[in-house]
């Protein structure tokens, strides 16, 4: 969405939980959705592609090619419930992401923006995604039509590294290598050193490992050997892992990012980050340890916007350095020099004094009330810094060790921000 904030951290904290637990590795039908999501797109009209969720909506939903991902679909909901500003069509193309850097594969350029569509105005026709009982012809004609060449019809393909094949939902049986659960080039390996042969069973043409009988590899798996250009790029990612591992981050940041807006391109020239924006991350990144003088020299005529909150968060350099309980002079100087607003509240719906009164921060606090916030603010848990204060004092009372700054002292805090309510009463 336009304008969303997201950290990144925490919510592959969240996803990391939904997907990996003691019922569930999940990794592999996440990374399926987000291709899935993607892989309809049409260069020709433009149509197709993971912007607007449409897989939320029939037919797409009842495509045969995306049977069983109601699974994946129905264990990320929680997260969205939890992130309405987040869209589904989002939530599904980065738990993609995180599941692949989960299994130990590479870290996917990704930026937030895709929309969630209210109504199935954009849904694609059901049959675009790859058969898998073709070959060589069908991959191009399919991957080209998204806009990618044969170097990159073969990194993707490379995402058969992860999961297996289910009977049930395709009519395929079994995992492409041993380890289903790691992302590495075993794929390509198995490709090149095995001998294949045709699957004995009363199900879909397939090929299994004549060594174990225990490995698949579908019918456009085996075309990546049988087709010389195709069997090159094969050969190299069976020789080089972090070739394919390049490969496959580019080509797979580009399918999940076909046909949405420019914002959501990682590569999207106009997107990098500018001069002044980055002097603004480092004003952040040097008010979080307190550091005045590197501070001063980067608000000094205007090298940095030192208001500039951290898209990921929300934060401000304020939000930072209150989080930390950094000495009054530091804050008066970032709310008073820097004029920065202490009522602006982070993703979490935090201000400052939040954040300070958390932690029990007390000359915090007090710069923080006097120079005006709104104590009146609520954060997304619907409490206001007073109830912060109140909510964490039991818990963390004596707990911090005085090298860390002191005890902290929310009995202080709770005093400062209650005798501030008053006097605007
Ligand atoms: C090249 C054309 C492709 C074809 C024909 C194809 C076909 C299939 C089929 C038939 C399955 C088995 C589904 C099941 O029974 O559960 C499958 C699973 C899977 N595919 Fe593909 N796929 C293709 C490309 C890709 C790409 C580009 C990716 C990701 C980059 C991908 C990732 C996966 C994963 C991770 C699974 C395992 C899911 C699980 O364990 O539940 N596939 N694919």
């Amino acid at each position: 969405m336009e304008g969303t904030v997201v950290n990144d951290d925490a919510l592959k904290s969240e996803i990391r939980q939904a997907l990996i637990n003691q019922k569930v590795n999940a990794c592999p039908i996440a990374m399926r959705i987000a291709w899935h999501a993607a892989g309809t797109y049409d260069k020709r009209d433009g149509s197709g592609g993971s912007d607007g969720g449409t897989m939320r909506f029939e037919p797409q939903v009842y495509d045969e090619a995306n049977k069983g991902l109601s699974i994946i679909r129905d264990l990320l909901l929680p997260i969205k419930e939890n992130h309405p500003e987040i869209s589904q069509a989002d939530l599904w193309a980065f738990a993609g992401c995180a599941a692949i850097e989960f299994l130990g594969g590479p870290k996917i350029p990704f930026k937030f923006g895709r929309r969630d569509d209210e109504k199935p105005v954009r849904v694609p026709p059901n049959g675009r995604l790859p058969d898998a009982s073709q070959g060589a012809d069908h991959l191009r004609q399919v991957f080209n039509r998204m806009g990618f060449d044969d170097k990159e019809i073969v990194a993707l393909s490379g995402g058969h590294t992860l999961g297996r094949m289910h009977e049930i939902r395709s009519g395929y049986d079994g995992p492409w290598t041993h380890t289903p659960l790691k992302f590495n080039n075993d794929y390509y390996k198995h490709l090149v050193e095995k001998t294949w042969k045709l699957k004995d069973w009363a199900g879909k043409k397939m090929y299994t490992d004549v060594e174990t009988g225990t490995l698949g590899m579908l019918p456009t798996d085996l075309a990546l050997i049988q087709d010389p250009s195709f069997k090159k790029y094969t050969v190299q990612f069976a020789k080089d892992e972090k070739l394919f591992f390049e490969e496959f981050a580019k080509a797979y940041a580009k399918l999940i990012s076909l046909g949405c807006p420019p914002r959501c391109n990682p590569f999207n020239q106009d997107e990098k980050v500018s001069g002044r924006a980055k002097a603004s991350m480092e004003f952040r990144e040097y008010a979080m340890h307190g550091a005045i003088l590197p501070c001063k020299e980067l608000a000094k005529g205007g090298l940095a916007d030192v208001k500039a909150v951290e898209p990921t968060s929300g934060r401000t350099a304020l939000h930072k350095a209150a989080f930390w309980g950094h000495p009054k002079p530091f804050i008066s100087f970032l709310v008073n020099d820097c004029k920065i607003d202490p009522n602006v509240q982070d993703i979490f719906g935090d201000t400052a004094l939040h954040d300070a009164a958390k932690f029990g921060h007390a000359d915090v606090c007090q710069v923080l009330v006097d120079a005006g916030t709104d104590l009146m603010l609520r954060n997304k848990h619907g409490k206001t810094a007073l109830e912060v204060a109140q909510l964490h004092s039991p818990k963390f009372a004596l707990k911090a060790p005085p090298e860390a700054g002191g005890y902290p002292n929310h009995a202080a805090c709770i005093s400062i921000i209650s005798a501030g309510k008053r006097s605007k009463m």
